[in-house]
């Protein structure tokens, strides 16, 4: 058995691991990274970047056949949904590099590919390496969670680990699940020729204001793909290219099958108990990422517990570095931290929604809606669909939701301002370049100010003073 003292043992090197590993090694510190299967985790192997290069496919073959409106003849798109998945793996070689172990090796970091268990409080075995740390760090992410469906075990289906190298294409998936993965992987699926239904137990998007999510079910719908929701799967057989799925709301079938239903943390391998580490669903950590019951523990991004995202285990990263490496006090919020679904249109949020808004604020909460349709880039783009919605507080936002076209690039300029507490002057008063599609934030922000400005007696009284006044 090897043994190995460190400052700082990380476990997991997926969005967070790999953060807090470049991070630490760069400051000084010296740092062991465990990794037991892909480098760069989920979002570069089976989340994030695969799905997102799927979606540019599917955008491809879809700008195909819409361009009547604009004088481009329609075509029927030729799909090769193989040659699709081979742009996906592309997409991710090309990324590859950047979270490699030889990259990381180059930093001064000890990579073990292996997984990590505790063997005590202040210890980790990975394969016959026994690492004592200072500080660890559980980054181990969550993979899908298969829940206990009657017969599922009994036919083939897909998950997010699987999906991307299925080459066959499907006649008809049935995806089971309408929250980011269900849905982004259904229209992309659409898109590139497939039948495509949705069962959802719940509300589809359902973690979105409705308003909002309902913008982009629209579109989905009309594109043709059906979404039947309060329709919990209850029951599901068949074989292989022919799969039913019984559910609380009516009888679906399908050729194909894929699992969507949220996310179950990587905890199992940890032997949590040997290092004094409470959990629950996931490790039990503070405000400050430290497990509640082993204070030289920190848990990130999935492992943590709270929302899912690679940006939010990417900040979780800095907060440890900051506490872990400077011991200065850090404290992980939500409030600032925005998401976005990459559907077509696209859906994107940052702190409070209208509801919470509401809830928390009461009558002091204002809110003001911009549409796309008053854009004149969206006009000339014909992608005039959508809406941005802002949440205020004494004059600062609270909370801002964007569905429509670059949702997701349009929220940063919320994202900034509630992260700084700016006021929504400081977004009234930026000047952005004419025409692009960044202005419905703008005006937004306008909206708050017009009936302050234009109609207020009191600014009429002292124009009206003024002008008599002045020569
Ligand atoms: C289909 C899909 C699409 C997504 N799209 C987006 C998106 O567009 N934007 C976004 O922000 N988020 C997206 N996410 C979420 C995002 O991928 C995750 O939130 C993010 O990867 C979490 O980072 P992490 O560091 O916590 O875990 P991961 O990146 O998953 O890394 C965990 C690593 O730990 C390793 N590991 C586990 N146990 C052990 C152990 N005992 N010892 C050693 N190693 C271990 C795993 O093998 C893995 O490599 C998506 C997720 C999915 C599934
Ligand atoms: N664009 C992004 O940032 C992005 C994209 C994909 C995933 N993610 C992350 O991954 C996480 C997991 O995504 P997800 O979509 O798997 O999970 P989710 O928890 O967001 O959605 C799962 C859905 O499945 C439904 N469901 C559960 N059991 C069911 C059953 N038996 N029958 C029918 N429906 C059922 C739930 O009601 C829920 O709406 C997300 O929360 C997000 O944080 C992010």
């Amino acid at each position: 058995m090897n043994k190995i003292k460190t400052d700082i043992c990380i476990i997991g090197a997926g969005s967070g691991g790999l953060s807090v590993a470049a991070g630490a090694a760069q400051m000084g510190a010296k740092v062991v990274l465990l990794e037991g299967h892909k480098m760069g985790g989920d979002c570069l192997n089976y989340g994030c970047v695969p799905s997102k290069a799927l979606i540019a496919a599917g955008k491809h073959a879809y700008a195909m056949g819409t361009g009547a409106p604009f004088g481009v003849t329609p075509a029927d798109a030729q799909v090769n949904y193989s040659a699709a998945k081979d742009h996906v793996h592309s997409v991710i070689a090309t990324i590859e590099p950047h979270d490699s172990q030889e990259r990381f090796e180059g930093f001064g970091i000890e990579v073990i590919r292996e997984f990590g268990e505790f063997i005590s409080e202040t210890e980790v075995q990975a394969g016959d390496t026994i690492i004592e740390a200072r500080r660890f760090v559980i980054a181990t992410g969550s993979k899908p969670f298969v829940p206990p469906i009657s017969g599922l075990d009994q036919v083939p289906y897909e998950t997010n680990e699987t999906i991307f190298d299925l080459r066959e294409k499907p006649d008809h998936l049935l995806v089971i699940g309408g929250g980011p993965i269900g849905m982004e992987m259904a229209q992309a699926h659409r898109r590139l020729g497939c039948e495509v239904t949705v069962i959802e137990g719940a509300k589809a998007m359902g973690k979105d204001d409705p308003e909002m999510a309902a913008v982009v079910l629209n579109r989905l719908r009309e594109e043709g793909i059906t979404i039947v929701e309060d329709a919990s799967a209850e029951e599901i057989s068949g074989s292989a290219g022919d799969i039913t799925v019984k559910t609380s709301n009516g009888t679906f079938k399908g050729s194909h099958l894929l699992m969507a239903v949220g996310r179950k943390v990587n905890i199992d391998k940890l032997n949590l108990a040997a290092g004094g580490i409470d959990h629950d669903r996931a490790v039990k950590v503070g405000d400050d990422l430290k497990s509640v019951s082993n204070r030289k523990v920190y848990a990130i991004g999935d492992a943590a517990g709270g929302m899912q995202f690679t940006h939010l285990a990417g900040y979780h990263a800095g907060i440890v570095v900051r506490s872990a490496l400077f011991g200065l006090p850090a404290k992980a919020k939500t409030s600032h931290i925005p998401w976005a679904t990459y559907t077509d249109p696209e859906l994107a949020h940052v702190g409070l929604t209208e509801a919470e808004a509401k809830e928390k604020f009461g009558d002091k909460a204002e809110v003001f809606r911009f549409p796309y349709a008053e854009n004149d880039r969206a006009v000339a783009e014909g992608k005039t669909t959508g809406l941005i919605k802002v949440m205020v507080h004494k004059g600062r936002p609270v909370g801002a939701s964007i569905a429509g076209a670059q949702a997701g690039e349009l929220i940063s300029m919320w994202a900034m301002a509630i992260a700084n507490n700016q006021k929504m002057s400081a977004l009234a008063n930026t000047v952005l370049p004419y025409p692009t599609l960044a202005e419905i934030n703008k005006r937004a922000a306008s909206a708050y100010f017009t009936p302050k400005l234009f109609d207020s007696p009191r600014v009429k009284q002292i124009v009206g003073f003024v002008q008599k006044w002045i020569p």
